[in-house]
């Protein structure tokens, strides 16, 4: 078989330079192997939403199980100037810390960790990069595809994003994201081949055009394909594509199963309307309708609002690509490090911006659920130490606001992070794609409705405990008396 000029043995390269020449760093200095803490958080939701789906773990995980410098990686970097002592180091370089995770189809929100790398500095350095590439594109189209199912509800939605796709990988990772926020199926067929998930699709103009009528596309396509929708609106939607269809699939009867038309172009909401009478009318009362071209959340719920009659919303452009925000800002904070006596001490990066201060230290994320109704009332980020889980009474304050507080009694605490990498053992297996989506469907179920809406979504509370936010505002006492001392 051929091979690409572009194919890599590894995929340890895929991180920044500066990621490199820190790690030489910290190896020349000996603080390499010091146990470092690191954790990956948005401040931010994506696209106004109320919430995002969390997803990329699997990925990390293989990524994180392959880390290794291969021998052309070794051979480039010298090529780049790094000497032979460190390059015979980075050799040996192997994932060998722990991770607690959320796991996919998880609910998440901004400033509480998604994931937490517990690792020698070395390592847990090298994959920032790496890690938040897959986490920060995973979610962001989970989150998209979420965001689109909310307006859909049972309505089937289909991905057809490839060719608009940010590249090749985008597409495929993509099209996975989108199963796990709720799509049904991808037209990608590497996706289907690599994921295991359902392909589907219908046939372009290109059939239509190439046969040059409407008729002898269709009966070509029928053919070979029993499965049938008609793309009807090459040339005229009512006047040839629908009636034609409605032709081709009473000639062809049960030869054929006709599942129903496809329109790309268009006023949606009339041509769907007279498309269903028409399918109606001669017989074909469960032919579905199938419709594209350029849809999000926000022209499907006009649709909607304007009686369209749609039964599957194929989408692309806008949920692969993120249009109306191509990036979720997840970052990657060191929150405690070993100190030359090998103690673990806290770290904290001071901002001027309140919200934008890291919380320090080994922490833990619960999600706060009443036990009477079932609804959460916000997640709870605590010190590791800390069990909420065996308490009746607990007070949640807002981290920035903090005189907005509450106590909660009678709940469930549920732990969001699992682990999935134990001291460089990989203890977490990934459930199927549609497990991770029915997990994200029930994750929703905990939400009241104010968080879920696409407007203006109420502001979900993410609170700290009181240790942690004592412990936050010493190490910020601890900053300032250290930049006043330069000051002197
Ligand atoms: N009834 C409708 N209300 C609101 N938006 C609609 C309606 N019908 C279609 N749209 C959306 O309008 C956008 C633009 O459609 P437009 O009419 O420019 O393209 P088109 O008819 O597909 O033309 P082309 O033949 O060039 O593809 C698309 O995003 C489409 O989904
Ligand atoms: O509109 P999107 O949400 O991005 O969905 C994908 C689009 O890709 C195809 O169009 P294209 O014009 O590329 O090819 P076609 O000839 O099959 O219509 C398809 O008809 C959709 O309109
Ligand atoms: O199968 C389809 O109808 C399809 C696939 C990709 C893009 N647009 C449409």
């Amino acid at each position: 078989m051929k091979t690409s000029k572009f194919a890599d043995d590894s995929l340890t390269l895929h991180t920044d330079l500066y990621q490199i020449n820190m790690a030489e760093s910290y190896w020349a200095d000996g603080i390499h192997d010091r146990k470092a803490v690191f954790e990956l958080y948005f401040r931010k939701l994506p696209f106004g939403n109320g919430y995002a789906i969390f997803a990329g773990l699997e990925r990390m995980l293989d990524y994180l199980r392959d880390f290794q410098f291969s021998e052309s990686d070794i051979a480039y970097l010298r090529e780049l100037g790094y000497k032979e002592d460190f390059l015979s180091y980075l050799q040996t370089v192997r994932f060998t810390g722990t991770v607690h995770s959320m796991v996919e189809g998880e609910l998440a929100f901004a400033n509480e960790p998604l994931v937490r790398v517990e690792a020698p500095l070395v390592e847990a350095q090298l994959i920032e990069t790496a890690i938040l590439n897959i986490v920060n594109f995973q979610t962001l189209i989970a989150t998209k595809a979420s965001r689109i199912k909310q307006v859909t509800a049972d309505e089937v939605c289909m991905e057809f994003g490839s060719r608009r796709a940010q590249e090749m990988d985008a597409a495929i990772w993509g099209a996975r994201a989108a199963i796990i926020g709720g799509f049904a199926s991808t037209s990608n067929v590497r996706a289907g081949k690599l994921f295991g998930i359902p392909t589907a699709g219908t046939h372009a103009h290109a059939l239509v055009q190439a046969y040059k009528s409407d008729y002898d596309a269709f009966h070509s396509y029928a053919k070979r394909h029993k499965d049938c929708v008609f793309l009807v609106d090459t040339y005229n939607t009512l006047k040839s594509g629908v009636p034609t269809a409605i032709q081709v699939a009473k000639e062809l009867g049960d030869k054929i199963n006709f599942i129903g038309i496809r329109l790309d172009s268009g006023d949606i909401a009339f041509l769907s309307k007279e498309a269903r009478k028409m399918l109606d009318e001669a017989g074909f009362p469960n032919a579905k309708i199938i419709v594209s071209n350029d849809l999000d959340e926000y022209t499907i719920l006009n649709l909607k609002a304007q009686g369209a009659r749609v039964d599957i919303w194929g989408i692309g452009t806008k949920l692969i690509t993120a249009y109306d925000q191509p990036a979720l800002g997840a970052v990657y904070k060191m929150v405690s490090i070993e100190n030359e006596h090998g103690k673990m001490e806290d770290t904290i990066k001071i901002s001027a911006n309140a919200e934008k201060v890291s919380t320090p230290g080994l922490k833990n994320v619960y999600r706060i659920i009443d036990k009477e109704t079932g609804k959460s009332e916000g997640d709870y980020v605590t010190m590791a130490d800390e069990t909420p889980q065996n308490e009746t009474r607990i007070k949640m304050f807002h981290p920035v606001h903090t005189f907005v507080s509450k106590f909660v009694t009678n709940f469930e605490a549920k732990n969001l992070h699992v682990k999935v990498i134990d001291n460089g053992e990989f203890v977490y297996e990934s459930p199927s794609l549609f497990e991770m989506q029915q997990y994200a469907y029930n994750n929703l179920n905990v939400l009241w409705d104010e968080y879920k809406r696409s407007l203006n979504p109420e502001e979900y509370p993410v609170d700290l405990s009181q240790k942690c936010w004592d412990n936050k505002m010493r190490n910020i006492e601890e900053a300032r008396q250290m930049v006043e001392q330069l000051e002197q």
